[in-house]
């Protein structure tokens, strides 16, 4: 067998490693209803997922009739955190083959990392109480680096391969933030084909689409070889 061509699998959290349409969704509809906003679809919701909650809730109060004040949004802001925190893994879980694809690449010995546009200590909240919390070497959020700093800039993959002390890494997401941090990261991306994807899986420019997880070792052992690391 030859070597696994990486050391390193950064993951995206929203609509990549998990379904969190259902539960970003209650609360975005939450914040929403407070300001007497009818409440937002699925679909719609998943058109609005990718660049962090304060993008999330601007974006579903312009499109449900405009922007409230400043102060008004903070206070939106807040509630739909307080309402996501209290109920952030009702509806949430992985998209099929997750788990496995995880012990895959553990058995491979590689390291795998969650790097999200979330608050970290969101993202920290839902690996504990979904039981997951030991499968990462590191979490990485929005805000870790604070503001400035979230996909699509490179910084969240570059802190990714420090904390790893280096290695061949690769990145797996499903928005133009995702492909456009690992381009300014120098590292290939996976697109998955089945997130929130804000452009057609084809055109987000990844070096390759998956729409299962069990094609994601294979895919990566193939772009691995043809870039010959
Ligand atoms: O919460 C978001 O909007 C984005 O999160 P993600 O970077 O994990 O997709
Ligand atoms: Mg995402």
């Amino acid at each position: 067998m030859t070597e696994f061509p990486y050391d390193i699998v950064g993951f995206d959290l929203d609509g990549t490693l998990f379904d969190t349409l259902g539960d970003l969704g209650n609360a975005l509809n939450h914040a929403l209803a407070l300001e007497g906003r009818a409440p937002l679809a699925r679909p719609v919701v998943r058109t609005l997922v990718g660049g962090g909650v304060r993008k999330l809730l601007h974006r579903g109060l312009e499109i449900s009739g405009g922007l409230p004040e400043a102060g008004r949004i903070e206070d939106l802001q807040a509630a739909l955190l307080a309402f996501y925190e209290a109920n952030i893994a009702r509806e949430t879980g992985f998209y099929p083959g997750g788990e496995a694809m995880l012990d895959a690449l553990a058995a491979r010995g590689v390291k795998v990392a969650l790097v999200t546009n979330k608050l970290e200590r969101l993202a920290v909240q839902l690996l504990r109480e979904l039981g997951l919390s030991e499968r990462f070497y590191t979490v990485i959020g929005g805000d870790t680096l604070g503001p400035g700093k979230a996909k699509p800039q490179p910084d969240l993959l570059d802190l990714m391969l420090d904390r790893a002390g280096g290695g061949r890494a690769v990145y797996v997401g499903d928005t133009s933030f995702d492909t456009g941090a690992a381009r300014a990261a120098g590292i290939p991306c996976v697109v998955v084909s089945f997130g929130f994807n804000d452009a057609l899986p084809s055109e987000l420019d990844g070096a390759a689409v998956i729409d299962h997880f069990d094609e994601l070792v294979p895919t990566l052992e193939r772009i691995g070889a043809r870039a010959g690391v």
